[in-house]
């Protein structure tokens, strides 16, 4: 570095000229100050998720709390959206690679969301790239030459979102007074630093989303760190908005509190559907009589599922958010227009599902999906949001049926699939693609998740597959075997990793912890 790095920071990688554009003295006194202000609180809210899985272990089930009844009971709202996030019916999703993001701002969507967490690999190239790909952005110089194409905005795209990655997960290249600086600070800190006053001047907010949060302290947590970002920036209070993702089981329980916490800066819900079903299975993992069908079979048709998205579009329109549905795994297919079609009926059936139900947009994972998501949203939802005619205002949903498992059967070809698709994917992320088509489906770190702790589910509770024998450690040995030997010995880095996730007891925190030791 051409400059000496601010006193107590130490980068374990030499840092190349174009990155200097982002880790600025400036940038980096900032993150500095952000990880001395707020890393003590965010290592204790770690613990506090640890001792909570303790609770449940002991045979505690999740429920509302009874010490914030009156947060859900009492009458208040959120502040009130601004004009760029009070239409959001189609909002499309993608790693912060720089043709993706030309791509997901041109693709007609209302929303882009730049995804630092499920569908970005962190290797260091891949988060300072999508610091300078989203400054580019912001300031519409973005452009690229590949493949025989060029690329360059529209004149009109998506307002952008960014997800910076989760509370648990490091950026272990850059260190503040000896400690890895939290990923979630780095993301979010380095991007709203470089852009919160460029896009004040274009009369926008900067607006986030913030994934994987397990309860309201989390929010509080965040709430912080946004007042101390707005403070020291000098901007007004509610630049910064957050849609919150409720993607964990524990998460359902606390959304008018979570709401509550981010109140000046939150705009929304968002169903993350991906992780809860992820989070549904760790969190819940003691109990042998919640146990989840094979992953095809949990759709959001469920009761389950669908209790908690209702329950989420009623919990926003009671608060005057935007409660956005989630994300169909399904893509276009190419050169197989049976199979196609089938994808496209598929994400058609979600969409009217969420739409019908009162959600007020909804996301895609890829540009060919955008025009089919808005024909269904224009179609059964004619104003820009449907907050103040609340579909869901009637409804109640008890704990019970917050948790009841789906039912369905799990079978060896149940079992496969997750071994391979998490093989296959584990392989691409140590490549550093964090998003990647698998089977025809959209696979991300969620989507392998849910495969990885559906296998150490079953062989640890010894389910009886459809075939009438037990999944024993054994069995789920040998046919990890059977896929990795199909995969071929390239894959046998990412299968070793991968068995030793879905098999080690304690069950794993996040495969990806495991994964970033091996990262760069
Ligand atoms: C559980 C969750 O967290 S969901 C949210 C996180 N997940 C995501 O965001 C997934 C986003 N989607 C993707 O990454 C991709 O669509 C994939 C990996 C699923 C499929 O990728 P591919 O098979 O490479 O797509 P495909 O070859 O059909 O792409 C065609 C074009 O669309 C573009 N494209 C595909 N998906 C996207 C996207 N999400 N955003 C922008 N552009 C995209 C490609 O860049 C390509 O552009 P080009 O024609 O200019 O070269
Ligand atoms: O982040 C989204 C999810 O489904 O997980
Ligand atoms: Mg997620």
């Amino acid at each position: 570095m051409t400059t000496p790095l601010p006193a107590g920071l130490s980068l374990s990688v030499a840092l190349q000229e174009e990155y200097t554009r982002v880790l600025t003295p400036g940038a980096l006194a900032f993150i500095a100050e952000l990880h001395r202000r707020f890393n003590a609180g965010r290592v204790e809210l770690l613990a506090r998720r640890e001792a909570e899985q303790a609770r449940l272990d002991a045979g505690a089930l999740p429920d509302f709390l009874p010490e914030t009844s009156s947060i859900r009971t009492g009458e208040w709202k959120i502040a009130p959206l601004p004009p760029e996030l009070q239409d959001r019916r189609v909002e499309i999703t993608g790693p912060v690679d720089r043709k993706m993001v030309i791509n997901a701002l041109n693709s007609g969507a209302k929303i882009f969301m730049a995804d630092f967490e499920d569908a970005t690999s962190p290797s260091w190239d891949n988060v300072m790239q999508g610091q300078l790909n989203l400054m580019d952005a912001v300031r519409r110089t973005i452009s690229l030459e590949g493949g025989g194409k060029q690329y360059r905005l529209n004149e009109t795209v998506a307002t952008l979102l960014v997800r910076p990655r989760g509370l648990h997960l490091p950026e272990k290249h850059l260190t503040v007074d000896g400690e890895a600086i939290s990923g979630a600070l780095f993301d979010f800190g380095l991007y709203a630093y470089h852009n919160t006053h460029e896009r004040l001047r274009q009369g926008l907010g900067t607006h986030f989303y913030l994934p994987k949060l397990e309860s309201h302290l989390e929010a509080r947590w965040w709430n912080e760190v946004f007042a101390f970002t707005e403070q020291t920036l000098g901007v007004p209070v509610g630049t910064l908005r957050a849609t919150v993702l409720i993607e964990t089981i524990l998460a359902a329980f606390e959304m008018h509190e979570i709401l509550y916490e981010l109140r000046e800066h939150a705009a929304g819900l968002n169903c993350g559907r991906w992780d809860y079903i992820f989070s549904y299975i760790k969190k819940l993992r003691s109990f042998d009589d919640r146990i989840l069908p094979d992953r095809a079979q949990v759709t959001m048709s469920t009761p389950m599922m669908r209790n908690y998205s209702r329950l989420a579009i009623q919990t926003c329109h009671k608060r005057g958010a935007a409660a956005v549905g989630g994300m169909s795994a399904f893509i276009p297919v190419k050169n197989d227009p049976v199979a196609n079609e089938r994808a496209f009926a598929q994400v058609r059936a979600d969409k009217e599902r969420e739409a019908g139900d009162g959600h007020d947009g909804t996301w895609v994972a890829h540009p060919g999906m955008v025009q089919l998501a808005t024909e269904v949203f224009d179609r059964l939802m004619p104003t820009p949001n449907q907050i103040a005619s609340s579909k869901q205002q009637d409804l109640l949903v008890s704990a019970a049926e917050l948790l009841t498992p789906p039912s369905g059967t799990i079978t060896e070809q149940g079992v496969r699939t997750n071994i391979n698709v998490g093989i296959q994917y584990l392989a691409a992320w140590l490549e550093g693609r964090g998003a990647v088509p698998i089977h025809n489906l959209m696979e991300d770190a969620a989507t392998a998740e849910i495969s990885r702790a559906q296998l150490w589910q079953w062989a640890h509770h010894g389910v009886r597959l459809t075939d009438g024998q037990p999944l024993t450690p054994k069995r789920l040995d040998a046919l990890f075997s059977e896929e990795l030997a199909s995969l071929g010995p390239d894959f046998a880095q990412a299968g070793a990793l991968f068995h030793e996730v879905a098999t080690r007891s304690p069950l794993a925190e996040f495969l990806t912890l495991s994964a970033y030791e091996q990262l760069d």
